[in-house]
């Protein structure tokens, strides 16, 4: 397992392959491309088609190699259930989840500097991080280029995670990072914080390429199309992601929470456990904001946050019983056109 284990092979997932009967090569996918996926197996890396899997970067599966001599593509035969999933509600409002990484063990929540801070945009990005089980770690990149400070901004938006200042450039702040982070690392953020600048730092080449913040609104070129995964060595895989546009809640109730641990404390205490925090009476949430031991602007971002959330499971609820609706329907019509051409 000489090559897997660069990509975070380890006997636990050595025991949940084991526990497999189905016949292939254990693999993991560090790649998916236009449909096809790239795994890496012991016998170095194969180009396989998901064969109606749903395979995603991190994955870890089994795979057939190639059927005959002339093909060069594999298959999927079966994915292993995910431990640490980073997903959003995909940004097509079509109340879909997209999964960015699987088996996940550390989030770095990239963040620029140089640019005005968007309190919202990072709660959002770690409750989605918390959500996935795995430890977050928020990455103030482009130090360098700080015009104000952030770094005290930015660590009251993030409790409980660890904030590290990093400059690509001269490297400072790379081992602190590298202290805080283990196993499989997804780096997730919008386009132009740095993820992929940080990701060739931490591997100490160019690995991925990178493209100069467009001048006038600072906005990143989105340099990276593709999720990748590329081993560090000492059991980290780094997964560069696209920067995202939206980050719309999925199901992350529980990340939401651990985002919010100093609101969620207090939710505790108020009268009723389903208050929203609004105009019910004995609410402590908002007493604590009034005696001024609680910043009203993360009260109103944590119920943002919910309200989206409880909004997004209703309509996939309202679009999983319309499908199967439909399917009950093409199932019947099926049936009648069976039983009239008998
Ligand atoms: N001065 C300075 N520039 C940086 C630093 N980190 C990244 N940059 C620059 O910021 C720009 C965007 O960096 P990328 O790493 O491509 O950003 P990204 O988050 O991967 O962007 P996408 O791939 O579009 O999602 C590049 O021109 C980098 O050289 C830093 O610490 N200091
Ligand atoms: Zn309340």
């Amino acid at each position: 397992m000489e090559s897997l284990a660069a990509y975070g092979w380890t006997p636990q997932i050595a025991e949940r392959f084991a526990g497999s009967d189905i016949h292939g090569s254990p693999g993991r996918i560090v790649r998916v491309a236009r449909g096809c996926g790239e795994a890496v197996t012991s016998a170095g890396p194969l180009r396989v088609r998901p064969s109606g899997h749903h395979v995603c970067t991190g994955d870890w599966v089994i795979v057939r190699e190639p059927a005959t001599e002339g093909d060069t593509i594999g298959a999927v035969c079966a994915v292993l259930p995910r431990v640490g999933v980073i997903r959003r509600a995909d940004a097509s409002g079509r109340s879909e989840e997209q999964v960015l990484a699987a088996n996940v063990d550390t989030v770095v929540v990239t963040v620029a500097a140089d640019t005005a801070l968007d309190p919202g945009r990072v709660e959002r990005l770690l409750a989605l991080a918390w959500d996935s089980g795995a430890q977050p770690v928020v990455a103030l990149t482009k130090a360098d280029l700080a015009t104000e400070p952030v770094f005290n901004g930015i660590s009251a938006v993030a409790p409980g995670a660890s904030v590290v200042e990093v400059c690509a450039p001269n490297g400072s702040g790379l081992s602190e990072l590298r202290d805080r982070i283990h196993g499989t690392v997804v780096f997730v953020g919008a386009s132009g914080a740095g993820k992929s600048t940080l990701v060739n730092a931490l591997c100490g080449r160019e690995i991925q390429a990178t493209a100069p913040v467009r001048q006038r609104d600072g906005k990143g070129r989105h340099t990276t199309t593709e999720r990748e995964m590329f081993p560090l060595g000492d059991g980290l895989t780094l997964i560069d992601t696209p920067g995202l546009r939206g980050v719309g809640m999925w199901e992350a109730g529980a990340g939401i929470a651990a985002a919010f641990p100093e609101v969620d404390e207090l939710a505790q205490h108020c009268r009723f456990t389903d208050c929203a925090h609004e105009s019910e009476p004995g609410c402590a949430v908002r007493a604590a904001v009034e005696d001024g031991d609680l910043d009203a602007r993360r009260v109103e971002s944590h119920r943002k946050l919910r309200r989206e959330n409880a909004w997004v499971a209703a309509r996939s609820d309202a679009r999983l019983r319309h499908e199967r609706t439909r399917e009950a329907k093409v199932m019947s019509r099926a049936i009648r056109a069976y039983y009239r051409d008998r």
